[in-house]
């Protein structure tokens, strides 16, 4: 079915804005429909797949504007559209548009250059081959490229992984286990959640495969007293918590307000009590300091350039840069020094991140235990043994969309040497 010609210029408008890079895509286009409320959820979908796959594609995207005619927007807008749903759907093409489009659909996009298949900026691309060679950095380009799947985590403090996929199938909604976290449901189609009884009981959460096993291996146990210093919305918060088994003291740790408010409906729907949101004016605030040597467990799940996260996220490889990325850096080595000082002796400290670059993840734990003997690396091959997940690793986890089928995810566990 055609779709309506006011596609093109809503489409043609919003990739103006999003195109600027001024705020996170996702938050631009909410915005957008807020303001546009007469458009429908089919025209919502495909504008926003439109645009996403233009953000995903647009180095080879913007290549083959260059032959088209008309303004570059409307150009871009339709190669969007025609890739997301055919140029043969789209209505209100002008004179030339339609030759155009079946000219662009004949290019055998394998044969083009390596960096302009892999969609990456220059800076990342080489920053990648330099790392693990073209092959790879094309497959791992190519898998951060297409949308994630959408990953559950199951609530253990409300239900079980087999009940679980049993009440979704009522729904229905077909599910599989996710291969690694043993509280992980995948599911291929995307249903609206909120009006599943087990979402609407807090049964389950929306998690990736990836972050549920940043959470499970904090080991955060029953009684503990544990922080998650970067709590944001709540996503680990919630995992560790139901990993206490509602026990022990869960602080969850921000300098955000508005996200940690997010934390608070969460937490309602999980039936944890055991946790207690802080909002921090930053990593040195005396309500940290207060905590110093306290704490059996600090998960830093910290601030970082979400490169790991393109799956979900496109635009940000397009809103980072080699000066952001040094920034980040300084602020992921101060945050995780803060984090250290609430580490009880024999206690350990997680640092995370969604980043597959090293400045943000090994070389920051180099510099860390550089400067603080008193902490030693955990192999994270023997965490991993501890929490019985079959991933092979070495001294970190490194989860990579291409190889695990998740986010890209890096972790580090340390540990305060006992007194
Ligand atoms: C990667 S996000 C956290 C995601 C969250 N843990 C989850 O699982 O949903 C990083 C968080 O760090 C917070 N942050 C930034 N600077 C911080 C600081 N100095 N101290 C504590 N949190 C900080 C940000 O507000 C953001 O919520």
């Amino acid at each position: 079915m055609r779709l309506p010609p006011a596609i093109i210029p809503h489409t043609e408008e919003l990739l103006r804005e999003v195109l600027r890079f001024t705020g996170p895509a996702d938050v631009t286009l909410s915005r957008y429909f807020r303001d546009n409320p007469r458009l429908g959820s089919r025209e919502r979908g495909v504008i926003a797949e439109a645009v996403y796959g233009l953000l995903r594609n647009k180095t080879v995207l913007t290549n083959f504007a260059e032959s088209g005619i008309g303004p570059m927007m409307r150009r871009l807008a339709l190669l969007g559209l025609a890739d997301a749903v055919g140029a043969e759907s789209i209505a209100g093409l002008q004179e030339g548009e339609a030759e155009w489009l079946e000219r662009v659909a004949q290019i055998d996009r394998t044969q083009l250059a390596p960096q302009m298949r892999s969609n990456l900026p220059p800076w990342l691309w080489d920053k990648l081959v330099a790392r693990m060679g073209e092959a790879a950095t094309l497959e791992l380009a190519d898998a951060m490229n297409r949308p994630a799947p959408l990953d559950l985590r199951v609530n253990t403090i409300k239900s079980d992984r087999d009940t679980v996929i049993a009440e979704l199938a009522k729904a229905p909604v077909a599910c599989e286990p996710t291969p690694y976290s043993p509280l992980g449901l995948r599911v291929f189609k995307k249903p609206a959640l909120q009006n599943i009884p087990v979402f609407k009981e807090g049964a389950i959460e929306v998690q990736d495969e990836g972050s549920q096993l940043l959470a499970q291996i904090v080991g955060a146990k029953r009684g503990e007293m544990v922080v998650d210093f970067c709590a944001g919305a709540g996503g680990k918060t919630l995992a560790l918590g139901a990993l206490m088994r509602n026990t022990g003291r869960l602080y969850a740790f921000d300098v955000s307000e508005k996200r940690l408010a997010k934390l608070k409906p969460r937490l309602a729907r999980s039936g944890l009590s055991n946790v207690h949101p802080v909002v921090i004016a930053h990593e040195n605030d005396a309500k940290v300091k207060r905590l110093a040597g306290k704490l059996d467990r600090v998960l830093v799940d910290a601030p970082c350039s979400g490169l790991g996260t393109l799956r979900r996220n496109p635009d940000m490889k397009w809103r980072q840069s080699v000066e952001t990325l040094g920034e980040m850096r300084a602020k992921q080595g101060s945050i995780l020094a803060s984090a250290a000082r609430l580490v009880r002796p024999g206690g350990r400290l997680v640092y995370g991140t969604c980043s597959i670059l090293e400045e943000e993840n090994d070389e920051v734990i180099a510099d860390f235990l550089q400067s603080h003997p008193d902490f030693i690396l955990r192999p994270m091959s023997e965490v991993l043994a501890e929490q019985k997940i079959a991933l092979d690793m070495g001294d970190y986890l490194k989860l990579l969309p291409h190889l695990h089928q998740t986010d890209g995810f890096f972790a580090a566990v340390l540990e305060r040497r006992a007194a």
